[in-house]
């Protein structure tokens, strides 16, 4: 039987302070009771495979060893998750997502098989297509991933050397790497797991070429597992994190792929060659635009772990004296570190808010295009782009902020802030690079400055372009919704200032593409300027929606967060403020009290907070941050599974130390 310990007395105290029930908040947060319970269900179901548990950390493997173990542990999941919903309903995406964290210490191999994979299969193959691999696929008989990016691009898909030949005579693909360049690389599970991938590739018919287009390709015997004849396929080695995510390259050498093998939803190749063009070619990039999405969910989960892992560290470490004679205090009752720690509890608030409301805009987007109706579909994309951007970089920042708030034993291995920032800091670059992203989402603030100047009205979420037009800069109050008016006047402002900015360069003889790259700094300004404004005003109205109907308690408790959060902000962005909207010296003078009253204010209810997170010990792997507080005893115990601590004297003394050391001596 497991020991059981006794809690450490500083988060007794803190957990006692909390002024909600911390309960509610995670029922909140996880999108009501039923789905707390189903997750808190399998989590334990998890908690009780011995098989699950590591005998050694697996820090102490071999890349190869680590590699294996993921894939074992990985098997051992799915098969768990699939008794679990045969007896119950199938979990919920988030729950099996959150889950994965207590068996695989980093990313799976299989991340892309349902991250990508199967999602693309829905959201690019035809019905008919959808019932030949879906089954298989999902029953995991058929494991794959998303192979698009290549040596030579990842950014420009337009530019993918990969080619896709149709051979009308026996209604095939041929599928070729020309160069080195054209190699895919980078797909998760690629190296050595998956049996088929989605390839993107260019599609020629008669010689003439039609774009990129996806192909399902089985790319390893289903039997020995090995590369089928025509395929390259191998590893590409370690990497900054993602140790266990087993990223591939491949190539293709007059590999040969049946006609239906070309997901075909948009557009269609006919059996004589003809090609017919679908609706929107963009529709190819589909998966991308649901990653995307999916990314502002995963960078408030990200946020979340670090936020437990540093507040609840900072209640048990006591370091220095607030006043000499009196006891060191606990790190959190320093104003400097609730600066750094409670803007990380509000981002991930901030984030799960936006999340709720972009994923409806996004189902209502697929649904559209059921009908043949794409009118929201370039909002969509100039909002994903940008909120993914911001949000995969606004984490990566908060777990570096969380590392940093740990003092050394942040540095820690152990303490897994290293593997969470590992993460994080992948998907500021993955699923469309941070800066492009912003650059896409500038291209649609163009248009839309362009229409608002024309008098057209505008999508919702740049609706406010026509507002700033209309009216001068209202008067200033320091209420939430009035500041969340300043960070759309920001906004306004600096999309005004990039598009005169392009059109004087044009004026002054510039191309338009030149003139855009002239340009470009203030883009991707105007672009930033823009996610904050959607992000403040939707967490805001997320916020003002929920708290109706919560406890008046935890009302008060989501209140102070979203307050922290746009306060923070706006202190962050005091210039540009002072710049475009009416705040003036004295308001801000005033904010940075109301800060320092917000902090105090969450501070008691810190602890609470994380907790409410309800991100199990399993899933943290934290000695820093578990439910009950126990960092030293824990560090020490880690520190002890050292393999290098299992002998008295290692073997390198002998062989190099004494040798050496004597040879000193003389
Ligand atoms: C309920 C579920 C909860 C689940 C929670 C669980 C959380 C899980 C979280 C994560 C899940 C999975 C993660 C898996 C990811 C892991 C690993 C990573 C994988 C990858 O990285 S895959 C590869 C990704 N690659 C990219 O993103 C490439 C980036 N490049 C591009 O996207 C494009 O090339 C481009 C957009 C930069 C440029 O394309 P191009 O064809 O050149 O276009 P332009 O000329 O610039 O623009 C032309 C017009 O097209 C419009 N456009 C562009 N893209 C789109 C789009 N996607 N949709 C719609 N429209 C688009 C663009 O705006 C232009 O329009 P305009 O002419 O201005 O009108
Ligand atoms: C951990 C990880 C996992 C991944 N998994 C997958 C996967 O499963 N499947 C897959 O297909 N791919 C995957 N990728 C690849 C990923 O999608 C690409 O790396 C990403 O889209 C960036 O493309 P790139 O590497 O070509 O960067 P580049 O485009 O070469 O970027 C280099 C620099 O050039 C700048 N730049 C490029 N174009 C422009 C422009 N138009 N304007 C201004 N600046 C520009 C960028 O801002 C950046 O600073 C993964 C990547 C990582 C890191």
């Amino acid at each position: 039987m497991a020991t059981v310990h006794k809690i450490n007395e500083d988060l007794v105290k803190e957990r006692q302070k909390c002024t909600f029930n911390v309960q509610e908040l995670t029922y909140l947060l996880d999108g009501g009771e039923e789905v707390t319970k189903e997750r808190r269900e399998f989590e334990n179901i998890l908690r009780n495979v011995k098989e699950l548990q590591d005998e050694v950390p697996e820090v102490y493997l071999s890349h190869k060893e680590r590699y294996e173990n993921a894939v074992r542990k990985t098997c051992i999941l799915q098969n768990v998750r699939n008794d679990f919903e045969k007896k119950r309903e199938v979990l919920s995406p988030r729950n099996i997502f959150r889950a994965g964290y207590a068996v695989i210490k980093d990313v799976s191999p299989f991340f892309l098989h349902n991250g990508m994979f199967v999602p693309t299969i829905i959201g690019q193959g035809t019905p008919e297509q959808q019932a030949e691999w879906l089954p298989k696929a999902k029953a995991m008989a058929i494991i794959g991933t998303y192979a698009q990016t290549e040596l030579g691009h990842g950014t420009f898909i337009r530019g993918l050397e990969t080619t896709a030949t149709y051979d009308a005579k026996t209604e095939e693909f041929i599928l070729n790497s020309p160069k080195v360049t054209s190699y895919k690389w980078w797909p998760g599970g690629l190296g050595t797991t998956v049996n088929h991938c989605i390839t993107v590739a260019q599609l020629y018919i008669n010689g003439k070429k039609y774009g990129i287009h996806p192909f399902i390709v089985q790319i390893r015997d289903l039997e020995t597992h090995k590369p089928l004849p025509g395929i390259k396929v191998g590893e590409i080695g370690p990497k900054m994190g993602f140790a266990t995510a087993n990223n591939g390259f491949l190539g293709f050498q007059n590999f040969r792929i049946p006609r239906k093998n070309m997901l075909m939803k948009n557009a269609q190749v006919l059996k004589d060659g003809t090609f017919v063009k679908g609706m929107n070619e963009k529709l190819t990039y589909g998966t991308m635009v649901m990653v995307r999405v999916n990314i502002v969910s995963d960078s408030a989960f990200h946020t979340a772990m670090a936020a437990t892992i540093a507040v609840r560290y900072a209640a048990v470490r006591h370091q220095s004296q607030l006043k000499a004679k009196e006891p060191e205090v606990q790190i959190i009752d320093y104003l400097t570190q609730q600066h750094k720690l409670f803007i990380a509890i509000a981002t991930s608030h901030a984030f799960s808010n936006t999340y709720t409301w972009l994923y409806q805009a996004y189902l209502k987007v697929v649904e559209d295009l059921g009908k043949q109706k794409q009118d929201h579909l370039p909002e969509l994309h100039a909002l994903s782009c940008c909120l993914k951007a911001t949000s995969s970089r606004d984490a990566g920042v908060i777990v570096e902020q969380c590392r940093l708030a740990c003092g050394g034993h942040g540095y820690m291995a152990s303490s897994n802030l290293p593997i969470i920032y590992g993460y994080t800091t992948a998907a500021i670059t993955y699923e469309g690079e941070h800066t492009v992203l912003l650059l896409q989402t500038a291209r649609y603030l163009m248009k839309a400055w362009m229409s608002a100047l024309e008098g057209k009205v505008l999508a919702p979420s740049v609706a406010y372009l026509v507002d700033w037009l209309k009216s001068d800069k209202q008067r200033w109050q320091n209420t939430p919704e009035v500041i969340v008016k300043g960070f759309q006047h920001v906004a306004a402002g600096k999309i005004k200032d990039a598009f005169d900015a392009i059109q004087k360069h044009v004026k002054a003889g510039k191309d338009y593409e030149d003139a855009w790259n002239l340009a470009s700094v203030q883009l991707i300004k105007a672009s930033e300027a823009h996610s904050r404004a959607i992000l403040c005003d939707g967490y805001l109205r997320e916020t003002v929606r929920t708290s109706s109907s919560v406890s008046p308690s935890l009302a008060k408790v989501l209140n102070h967060l979203v307050q922290l959060y746009i306060v923070y902000w706006t202190l962050e962005t005091a210039g540009d403020l002072l710049v475009y909207s009416n705040i003036g010296k004295d308001d801000i003078a005033v904010l940075k009290e109301k800060y320092e009253e917000l902090l105090a204010l969450i501070r008691p209810n810190a602890v609470g907070l994380v907790d409410a997170f309800d991100i199990s010990d399993e899933i943290l792997q934290s000695t820093l941050g578990s439910y009950d507080g126990r960092v030293y005893e824990r560090l020490m115990e880690e520190a002890m599974k050292s393999p290098l601590n299992k002998e008295p004297v290692n073997q390198s003394f002998h062989k190099y130390l004494k040798p050496f050391i004597k040879k000193a001596k003389l």
